[in-house]
């Protein structure tokens, strides 16, 4: 392939955002959770995990970082392209960034979103986010950039490689007599079950990807340690009301089941998220780990793929294979596990937003 990125002339990153300081934190669970029906319990439980930190969220310098790795990885291939950011519940806002992407005469980005799988969370809701970004540029979407979005990527060896490397890292954190018995429990965000229902072109798309992925990550341990470590998939940050069934179990009732079943150890493996940001660093790293102690069942989370060399060039490899296909070329498409690479388009029914059909960009 070549690094032909015509006819993109920038790469929009695309994420959450998250607070930086404690005023910002109230307003930030406020961007999130409009209209949502969170309860406000859970909102107040949800504030206090952010003071805990100071009041900031990891997620903004970790996208901070990313894009200065993917600027480097850009200008190491000979690629001089415009990278810009924007966020759905923080400063910078997609409005704001897709606003002066039309300032500076952008026609047609590339956006990478900060999530791997498809769900309306995850996919369709980012979707609405862009087309409402382009709809506030003067003149409306006419005038904005083209935006595209490019394919999910949680079976990109770009992704799965370094999951698996972590993997090996945390069981190498383990006392060495409990490593070989130990299980890998896979973690992501739960969604609410009739989420994860439509979600994908077939529906269940979220919870089958997880599964491909988790068994691939399973496989390649194998095939360095010699050792088949038993695995599932678990969730955390559940949210909503309480009578609104999400995906389970949740990770800390998992820990239990091990623990119960006389399983000597367990690696958590965040596959659900790019980065270390508060999921990961409260719900995982602070409660799951304290639930761990609290059983004494030995426990280690493996790093998510950050700014790993390797998950930064998957963009670059994303974008120019999108590229390719938009200039009417044939293309490899770079896949791991049993499913195969994802459509570049979303069908028009795919991940359906549960509340109200509202305008997205970048599908059918
Ligand atoms: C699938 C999924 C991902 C993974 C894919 C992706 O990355 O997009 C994700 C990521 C994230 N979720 C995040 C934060 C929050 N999510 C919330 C609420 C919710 N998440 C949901 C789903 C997901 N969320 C859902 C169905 C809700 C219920 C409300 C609704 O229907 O939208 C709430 C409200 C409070 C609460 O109820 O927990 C907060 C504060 C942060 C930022 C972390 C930081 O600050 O470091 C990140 C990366
Ligand atoms: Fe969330």
């Amino acid at each position: 392939m070549t690094a032909d990125v015509s006819p993109y002339d920038a790469l929009l990153l695309v994420s959450f955002g998250g607070p930086e300081k404690p005023e910002d934190v109230v307003p930030f669970l406020e961007n999130v959770t409009r209209g949502r029906g969170i309860p406000r319990e859970r909102l107040e439980e949800v504030g206090e995990h952010y003071f805990l930190f100071g009041g900031r969220s990891p997620i903004n310098d970790q996208n901070r970082e990313f894009l200065a790795a993917l600027r480097e990885d850009l200008a190491g291939a000979g690629i001089d392209l415009p990278v810009y950011w924007g966020n759905r519940n923080w400063d910078p806002y997609l409005t704001d960034t897709v606003r002066q992407m039309a300032a500076d005469g952008v026609r047609r980005a590339a956006c990478f979103v900060t999530s791997a799988y498809s769900s309306y969370s995850s996919c369709r809701q980012y979707r609405e986010n862009l087309f409402a970004a382009a709809d506030a540029v003067d003149g409306g979407v006419e005038n904005a950039p083209v935006l595209d979005k490019l394919r999910h990527y949680f079976n990109h060896p770009g992704f799965v490689e370094p999951a698996v490397d972590a993997t090996l890292a945390a069981l190498a954190e383990l006392p060495d007599d409990v490593r070989d018995g130990a299980h890998l429990a896979f973690v992501t965000h739960s969604i609410p079950i009739s989420m994860a229902e439509g979600s994908g072109p077939e529906g269940d798309g979220y919870v089958t990807q997880h599964e491909s992925i988790a068994r691939e990550v399973t496989e390649r341990v194998r095939q360095e340690t010699g050792r088949r470590h038993r695995q599932a998939l678990v969730y955390c940050s559940r949210s909503g009301a309480p009578h609104i069934p999400w995906l389970e179990p949740d990770v800390n009732d998992h820990l239990e089941q091990l623990h119960a079943d006389g399983v000597p150890a367990v690696v958590m493996v965040p596959i659900g998220f790019v980065s270390d940001h508060m999921e990961v660093v409260y719900d995982l790293d602070t409660e799951a780990m304290a639930t761990a102690e609290k059983l004494g069942l030995p426990a280690a989370r493996a790093a998510t793929a950050g700014v790993d060399p390797r998950f930064v060039a998957a963009v670059r490899d994303l974008l120019l294979e999108r590229a390719a296909v938009e200039r009417g070329e044939d293309v490899a498409r770079a896949a791991v596990g049993d499913l195969p690479a994802c459509w570049d388009r979303c069908a028009v029914g795919c991940c359906p937003n549960p509340r109200a059909d509202r305008p997205a960009l970048a599908g059918a």
